[in-house]
């Protein structure tokens, strides 16, 4: 027998269960100092009760127990907490404050299965009070804590949920689109983010969007915009200068009433109002923020104000709090002790080796980065030049280099995004390497792949791109079984392994010379430059050469991609 834990599940030892006692015992007390008392929650609860209550951070554990009920094991707290004053306490007036230090579970579906799936979160929520008071005590209490657990070198991103609602409520542009806009926002795709209001304003955008129907073209140059600001207190003030004369400040004058506050308690360093950080919008209701530190990959922690979670379960009651990480701040402490934090460190870009790297590389020198030695590395796989390190790595492996924070930031094409379902933050457009996907068979056997379909219900697709592959016949609803090959994908047909494959094609020689015909398109991809969500939020240079290279991209007349007619993703 084999006696290993399960993947991403670890035994803590003595040396350090005692550093993780001392900062929960020092977080707790100091959460108690402010008057809040200590709760604990089930592990386990009822799968649609979690879910009634919006949705959910990450997608948890789950089985059937005896009495046939679907439970979850908890992937997160509040939606308990939320769940439990509309319930146990629906008869006690408030406001109660809680704080807790509790595991959370967490399924991952990624390959790359490096992140725990169990782990500590310390919290508070704060229930029954609203306003600008007591989002700035959460915020400060968040800060104090982080400070408390070791971590010197934090960010707080924050911005508010509801500007940008207001935006969409008023714009009078149709549901799909606003729900569009949301993902977008949801997912840090800023890319998607253009494509949507350029289709909005009547300008030509690639793929299949949702059409905003009558929506007024102020209002979407907001949503648009609004995604980019990002500062200090000069930011409040752009906000302010693009949404005040489209009557959609309510929200941001609470903003504001607490930002001024902390910075009145000296938190004015850490700040970054970034109103990209907003995300889970069934969820969050007001202000939103997230802890990053420059020396980790991945957020320390986050939180917000959640005021119509609770009224899901019963009556409404506004409710804000926060949960970090014990494990994250124990590395981003242990990351201070060794080494250089990011800005003051080389950025460290993956550039793609392969059919992207030449126009990868030219898009980098027009953006006015030394790309010295990057076109002939020899076996080199890190290039450094002044400022900036160069890591080569395989087109589909750089949203992997990049969401777990081993570089900033990086180029790849749309499809390796979408086969690794990474998560990176879309920043540009770059425009080249531009091909499809597509479904294609051996020509003149579309009559006898049908029939057989008929006949066994389902079909055999081979592909080197088994996620993209799957989603696209879920959608058409076509039932198949993937063969995942590593190339040469266009042999399957032809020797019987498969029916069709999904595969690239740019110029359709492949296809051609091997007597392929398309059946149907998947979708169109171009070259992105993306970055690690905390690398963007700590990192001045990465919003820079962003739009560097966005600039750089726009100069150039790539051809479109042939016979391409459907979304460019
Ligand atoms: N005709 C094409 N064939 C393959 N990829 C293309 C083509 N045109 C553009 N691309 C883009 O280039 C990327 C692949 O580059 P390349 O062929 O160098 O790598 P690969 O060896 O297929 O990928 P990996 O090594 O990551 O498996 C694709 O992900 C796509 O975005
Ligand atoms: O339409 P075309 O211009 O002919 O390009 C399409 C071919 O390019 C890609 O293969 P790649 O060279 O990446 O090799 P692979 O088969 O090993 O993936 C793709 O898988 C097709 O085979």
């Amino acid at each position: 027998m084999n006696a290993v834990t399960p993947s991403g599940f670890r035994d803590v030892l003595a040396e350090e269960a005692l550093a993780r006692e001392t900062v929960v015992r020092a977080v707790q007390d100091l959460f108690a100092a402010h008057g809040y008392v200590p709760i604990e929650t089930p592990t386990l609860e009822v799968m649609d009760v979690m879910r009634a209550g919006g949705r959910m951070p990450a997608s948890p554990f789950k089985f059937f127990d005896s009495h046939d009920d679907l439970l979850a094991m908890r992937p997160d707290v509040t939606l308990q907490i939320a769940r439990m004053c509309a319930t146990r306490l629906a008869a006690e007036e408030g406001p109660f404050r809680f704080r807790y230090t509790q595991r959370v579970f967490r399924e991952t579906e990624a390959d790359n299965q490096v992140q725990a799936r169990e782990l500590t979160q310390c919290g508070v929520e704060c229930i029954g009070v609203a306003g600008a008071d007591v989002d700035a005590e959460i915020v400060k209490l968040f800060a104090e804590a982080l400070s408390l657990a070791g971590v010197g070198s934090f960010v707080l991103s924050l911005a508010t949920v509801g500007v940008l609602r207001a935006l969409l409520e008023r714009s009078g542009a149709a549901g799909p689109w606003r729900e569009a806009v949301l993902e977008a926002y949801h997912d840090s795709d800023f890319v998607a983010l253009d494509r949507l209001c350029d289709a909005a304003a009547g300008r030509p955008a690639a793929g299949e969007l949702p059409d905003a129907e009558c929506a007024a073209p102020a209002y979407v140059e907001a949503v648009r915009n609004l995604a980019r600001i990002r500062g200090g207190r000069d930011a409040i003030d752009a906000v302010r200068a693009l949404v005040a004369p489209l009557g959609c400040t309510a929200d941001l004058d609470a903003f504001q009433g607490t930002y001024d506050r902390l910075v009145e308690a000296g938190l004015g360093d850490r700040l970054l109002v970034d109103f990209s950080v907003i995300s889970s919008f069934n969820y969050y209701t007001g202000i939103v923020f997230e802890a990053v530190s420059p020396y980790l990959g991945a957020p320390l922690g986050s939180g917000g104000r959640y005021d119509r979670m609770i009224g899901t379960y019963g009556a409404d009651r506004p409710a804000a709090g926060f949960a970090f990480g014990l494990e994250q701040v124990a590395s981003a402490a242990a990351a201070e002790a060794t080494g250089p934090a990011r800005g003051e460190r080389p950025l460290r870009i993956a550039v793609p080796k392969g059919s992207l790297a030449a126009e990868a590389i030219a898009c980098l020198e027009e953006a006015g980065l030394d790309v010295t030695g990057l076109s002939s590395p020899g076996r080199s796989l890190v290039i450094s030049n002044p400022g900036v390190d160069y890591i080569i790595v395989r087109p589909s492996d750089a949203p992997v280099f990049v969401a777990l924070g081993a570089a900033d930031c990086g180029i790849c094409g749309k499809d390796s995004l979408l086969e690794v379902g990474a998560d990176v933050v879309e920043l540009a457009d770059l425009r080249f390497g531009g091909c499809r996907f597509v479904v294609a068979e051996s020509a003149g056997t579309t009559d006898a792949i049908e029939e057989r379909y008929r006949k066994l219900g389902s079909m055999r697709i081979a592909t080197k791109y088994p996620s993209i592959t799957r989603a696209h016949f879920a959608k058409t609803g076509t039932q198949v079984e993937i063969v995942y090959l590593h190339g040469n994908v266009e042999l399957a047909p032809m020797v019987g392994l498969a029916e069709r494959i999904v595969d690239i094609t740019a110029t359709g020689t492949t296809l051609a010379e091997n007597n392929l015909d398309i059946v149907e398109e998947v979708l169109a991809s171009t070259a992105r430059f993306f970055a690690n969500g905390c690398a963007l939020r700590t990192d001045d240079r990465i919003v820079d050469l962003a739009r560097k290279l966005a600039d750089a991209a726009l100069q150039h007349d790539y051809a479109p991609i042939p016979g391409a007619t459907n979304p460019v993703r």
